[in-house]
């Protein structure tokens, strides 16, 4: 089959390799084999090719490997003890780091990954949405305190409302949770795509997060969709001033990943997971405010794709897709993610 293999970590493109004689997986057991129409390029991609997870990926896979963690496409074979799903149907899912991506023609994904995916929407429209919904929808009705629960009074922020993490959430928040008051920051180029495609109610430009200190104009709850660059401290910052007391934070970048990685699974991940569970702890010292930090992760579920796949197909949710690649031209692919160009999910096809 034809596929990209990563060769080696690092910056450069060229460890990433087009091929056209890979083995086509077989799929075992509660598997089905997925003839991929549509993929696409996720932040996470494009931090893993350069080596991020590597100590987490390294301990199932060794390199070369497949990136691409989401897809659409149709089922061509199903392992023994396959329930739920046949030959022929359209289905979309998203897959762990840990396992062989999609950046490929065909892969194999256990049944309880995957839906059908949403009858009114293409195979470019699917392959954008399953990662980074899953992971909105993780952070709204997961990790979010029991107590602290969202209601149509919450005064909602969402951080980097135009990338398919906060576009997601600013939808689910505003046509189908019915939230009264949410704003979103975003390139001032994106307000009026923004206001009509999502009913947002407000939008800020991310340059110029300025909130009155009168405590009312703050929010109650920031879903900080933007893991600040190179000024992740004043990311983090912009987002602590311009919360209520009492307030909560939530991230899409915690430090698991990033403590495993510099010392090892052994020792970082149990570091990492220390330094998470006091976040809290750490933003009361350091900005003497008492907001509640937690990290949102993406979460594997066929039946979460399932319900949120309804939503679309209500015509309550719309996919944003706008630059499209074939598989043969990654390098493009990856440049034009690197340079901002596009303004919505990058999609790769495969031409059959
Ligand atoms: N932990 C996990 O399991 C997961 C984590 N994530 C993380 O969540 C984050 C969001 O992911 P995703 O939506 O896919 O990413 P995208 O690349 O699609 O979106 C990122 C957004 O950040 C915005 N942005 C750029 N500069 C700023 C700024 N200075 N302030 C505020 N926003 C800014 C951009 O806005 P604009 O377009 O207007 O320029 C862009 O839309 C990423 O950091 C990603 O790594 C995502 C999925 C899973």
């Amino acid at each position: 089959m034809k596929g990209i293999l990563l060769n080696g970590y690092g910056e450069s493109l060229d460890l990433l390799e087009y091929k056209t004689d890979l083995p086509v997986p077989k799929p075992i057991k509660s598997q089905v084999l997925i003839k991929i129409h549509s993929t696409s390029i996720n932040p996470l991609d494009n931090v893993m090719r350069k080596g991020y997870a590597s100590s987490i990926v390294d301990l199932k896979l060794k390199l070369p490997i497949i990136l691409g963690r989401e897809c659409s496409g149709e089922i061509v074979e199903i392992g023994d003890s396959v329930w739920d799903y046949e030959i022929g149907d359209q289905v979309w899912s998203a897959s762990p780091p840990f396992s062989m991506g999609s950046h490929c023609e065909y892969i194999t994904v256990d049944e309880s990954e995957i839906s059908l995916k949403p009858k009114n929407l293409t195979h470019q429209q699917s392959a954008s949405i399953p990662f980074a919904s899953l992971t909105a929808w993780n952070a709204i009705y997961n990790v979010l305190p029991t107590n602290k629960k969202i209601t149509t009074n919450t005064k909602i922020l969402v951080n980097g409302g135009n990338g398919s993490v906060g576009f997601f959430i600013l939808q689910l928040l505003k046509k189908h949770l019915n939230v009264n008051q949410v704003s979103t920051t975003c390139n001032i180029k994106h307000f009026e795509k923004l206001k009509k495609l999502t009913l947002v109610n407000e939008t800020i430009d991310y340059n110029n997060l300025k909130i009155n200190d009168n405590d009312n104009n703050k929010f109650d709850l920031i879903f900080n969709c933007y893991d600040g660059g190179k000024n992740q401290n004043e990311n983090e910052k912009k987002c602590i001033d311009a919360l209520k007391d009492g307030g909560n934070l939530i991230g899409f970048n915690g430090p698991l990943v990033k403590f495993s990685d510099k010392d090892g699974v052994l020792s970082g991940l149990p570091m990492g997971m220390m330094n998470q569970l006091n976040s809290s702890e750490r933003i009361k010292k350091q900005y003497s405010k008492n907001v509640h930090l937690d990290y949102a992760i993406f979460s594997p579920s066929g039946s979460t794709l399932k319900q949120i796949s309804k939503l679309y197909e209500n015509n309550i949710l719309i996919p944003n897709i706008d630059k499209q690649f074939n598989l043969n031209q990654i390098k493009d692919a990856y440049t034009c993610f690197e340079n901002s160009n596009s303004n919505g999910k990058i999609i790769i096809n495969n031409k059959f």
